[in-house]
């Protein structure tokens, strides 16, 4: 591989679209990629494990992170706080594996201050009135809470332009077909830089 370091993407997008559903089918078809798992002060839900699908904190200990600068970026949503590891996302990337984090879009453009060199994907509703479908099927939502997300995703979607891609999330499969051609498409490019580079670097005339 050219690349020393991983490529860092973060797939992000208003709450309901699909992400989280998106990155679990990516991550059954994908063996190259590391998750980076976040921290949360959420509670946990039925099924899900303590370092598998978050790591569970307290709000004491979330803060604890922030003030030490742990957290690479972190967002409070709907009353909790949710943050991306900063450790495990440079040791990773550093050992050249490319890392993927599915996170809202506040974290999102921290990210992007952060690691401007990231792939930054948006992954967008079919339209409205199917992202207030998929937000009310979901269940985990009373009325007034599905109308806020859903005027907040108006905003969120204004922001669209800072990404480098935008995938509409219509079908699971053919979303997660294209967010594995743009992590493919982005090692070409890179690839080519790298050869451009070292062309450079062996021109005598420099
Ligand atoms: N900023 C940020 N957002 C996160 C992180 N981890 C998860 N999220 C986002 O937090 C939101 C809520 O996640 P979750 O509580 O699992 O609920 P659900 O995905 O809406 O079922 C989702 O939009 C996630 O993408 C993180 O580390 N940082
Ligand atoms: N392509 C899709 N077509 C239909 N329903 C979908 C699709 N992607 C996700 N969903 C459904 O939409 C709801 C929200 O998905 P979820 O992954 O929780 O969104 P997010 O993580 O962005 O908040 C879930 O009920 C999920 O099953």
């Amino acid at each position: 591989m050219m690349d020393e370091n991983g490529i860092l993407f973060i797939l992000s997008g208003p709450s309901g679209v699909g992400k989280g559903t998106v990155r679990k089918e990516l991550f059954k078809r994908a063996d190259d990629l590391a998750y980076s798992i976040s921290m949360t002060t959420r509670e946990r839900r039925a099924g899900e494990k303590d370092g598998v699908d978050y790591f569970y904190k307290t709000n004491e200990e979330f803060e604890q992170l922030i003030a030490d600068n742990q957290l690479l970026e972190y967002a409070q949503f709907v009353n909790n706080y949710y943050g991306t590891p900063r450790k495990y996302v440079e040791d990773t990337l550093a050992a050249g594996k490319d890392v993927f984090l599915e996170i809202e879009v506040q974290g999102a453009m921290q990210v992007k201050e952060n690691f401007p060199e990231g792939v930054f994907i948006f992954l967008f509703p079919p339209s409205l009135e199917e992202l207030k479908t998929r937000i009310t099927s979901r269940g985990t939502e009373s009325q007034n809470a599905v109308l806020k997300r859903l005027k907040e995703a108006r905003g969120e979607i204004e922001m669209m332009d800072a990404y480098d891609y935008v995938v509409v999330n219509d079908d699971v499969d053919h979303a997660v077909r294209k967010v594995q051609s743009i992590i493919q498409s982005e090692h070409c490019r890179r690839e080519r830089i790298a050869k451009q580079y070292k062309r450079l670097l062996e021109d005598d005339e420099l």
